[in-house]
């Protein structure tokens, strides 16, 4: 699998609800950069991918070319239209990639801190193991509830992990799971929670709590934060 190719899908395609604006999050500004160049130009700057799919929803196809436009990119960016659901999306990405072979990595548009070496250990977890993610062991403790009002149990937070994209598989294990999936009705958060109800284990690569996903206005905090602190590193 060394020599295989690798194809990134980047999700960029929802509507960023829990941020409680009137434009999807991807445009936002990080430093006076889109978020979603921001994501764009880690792996835009890797020669170990060869192809970069941008998963974006229909209407937002001009708005999209402008932000690539004025990128120096090394690569070829698709545009594909993305889904109803994150899922949706990714299976969009998918079905473009038909006559492609090799590793595919899947990755939120809105995780702009990813950084390279992040990106490596995945593909490299990808091309050794056929499925893998980036993860951080829990800090807090987390309750299970059915209503959100009264605790059920505590989870042992030894054994929990938040997972993060990129996420990284054979073609073949990432598309036997979507096949599966859809036939099942199941839909999931992550492309692995579909890869582990085929059997298949997933190998986790220990990430890093920077690599936040930008998910509600608070979140806009810290980003401006881990930017500043990477631009003293
Ligand atoms: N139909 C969808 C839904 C989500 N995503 C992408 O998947 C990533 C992770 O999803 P999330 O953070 O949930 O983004 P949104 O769906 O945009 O946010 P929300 O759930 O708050 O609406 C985002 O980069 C988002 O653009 C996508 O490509 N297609
Ligand atoms: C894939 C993911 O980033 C893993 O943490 C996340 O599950 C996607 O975002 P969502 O908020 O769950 O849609």
């Amino acid at each position: 699998m060394n020599n295989h190719k690798v194809c990134v899908l980047i999700a960029a395609a929802g509507m960023g609800k829990r941020m409680r604006l009137s434009q999807n999050k991807q445009y936002l500004p990080i430093h006076g950069k889109p978020m979603i160049r921001h994501t764009i130009e880690v792996f835009d700057a890797l020669e170990a991918i060869d192809k970069i799919i941008l998963l974006i929803r229909s209407g937002e196809e001009e708005m999209m070319r402008n932000i690539l436009n004025t990128m120096e990119l090394q690569h070829e960016v698709s545009i594909v239209l993305g889904g109803d659901e994150r899922q949706d999306s990714i299976w969009e990405g998918l079905r473009y990639l038909q006559d492609f072979d090799g590793i595919i990595l899947t990755h939120d548009g809105a995780r702009p801190f990813v950084t390279e070496r992040e990106i490596l250990s995945v593909i490299e977890g990808a091309r050794s193991s056929g499925a893998c993610c980036l993860m951080t062991p829990m800090k807090d403790t987390v309750k299970i509830s059915e209503d959100g009002n009264w605790a059920q149990f505590t989870p042992d937070r030894s054994k929990l992990y938040a997972i993060q994209t990129p996420q990284g598989f054979h073609k073949e294990v990432l598309i036997h799971a979507y096949k599966q999936a859809y036939e099942e009705g199941y839909y999931g958060t992550d492309d692995c929670s579909l890869v582990e109800k085929t059997g298949k284990k997933i190998r986790l690569i220990r990430g890093s709590y920077k690599n936040i996903k930008i998910t509600t206005p608070e979140d806009l905090i810290f980003a401006d934060a881990i930017y500043s602190d990477r631009m003293e590193e």
